[in-house]
């Protein structure tokens, strides 16, 4: 399996102290920082834009996993590769089909950029599980996405087991990563399922940020 990564939600930054927050963050032992583009109708939230992710760029060196919960992500893809994203995870929901989703992965990746997939909870794994070589990243999603600070599903480690299984089985160089309710102990439980990378927001931001990291780094 790959070195663990722990990718901090900004979702749950708190932005009266941003300056403050980032540093830490910056000298935390995080490598990626987690950046959720909602367009209030994929889900009901709104977030962040393009100019958002290079004003973080200017502040950081952290590899930018842009995650977009958004109904156009051929068209919201392209806007956050130029705007200097590290991986663009778009949703398998939001494509019309199979071919659609490999196809956006495809251009993605012909952008230099690397590409994810995400499934909702109700979403099976299952179509995903002959094209994972086309993939950089699954992300499964283990709360309904949207906001933070929800209850973990646990249900949504037989997802991960299932594409574990298939990666191992064939060699790929795929991550998994989960996100939802992520705290040292369903932490854990994702890592022993399969996961190498773990997003968590309200966890690592509610608390001494450096700290919160290492105690999910520590779940081998
Ligand atoms: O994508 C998201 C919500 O859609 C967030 O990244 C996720 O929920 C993180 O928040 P928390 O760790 O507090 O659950």
């Amino acid at each position: 399996m790959k070195e663990l990564v722990i990718a901090p939600s900004i979702l749950s930054l708190d932005y009266a102290n941003t300056s403050e927050q980032l540093k830490e963050l910056n000298e935390s032992n995080a490598k990626w920082m987690h950046f959720d583009v909602m367009d209030g109708h994929f889900v009901p939230n709104l977030t962040f834009g393009p100019d958002i992710l290079k004003g973080f760029k200017k502040c950081s060196d952290l590899f930018m996993d842009v995650h977009i919960m958004v109904d156009n992500p051929e068209m919201i893809s392209e806007i956050f590769v130029k705007a200097g994203a590290d991986m663009v995870t778009f949703h398998l929901e939001a494509v019309k089909d199979i071919e659609a989703c490999i196809a956006l992965c495809r251009k993605i990746r012909a952008a230099g950029v690397k590409a994810g997939v995400s499934v909702k909870p109700k979403t099976a794994v299952d179509a995903l599980l002959p094209y994972l070589s086309e993939m950089d990243l699954v992300l499964v999603m283990s709360v309904e996405p949207g906001f933070g600070g929800q209850s973990f599903m646990e249900d949504m480690l037989d997802k991960v087991r299932k594409l574990r299984k298939e990666i191992e089985a064939n060699n790929y160089d795929t991550r998994i990563e989960i996100d939802g309710g992520i705290n040292a102990e369903t932490g854990k439980l994702a890592v022993e399922a399969g996961c190498d990378t773990l997003v968590a927001g309200s966890y690592i931001f509610k608390q001494n940020i450096k700290e919160a990291v290492d105690s999910l780094l520590c779940q081998k």
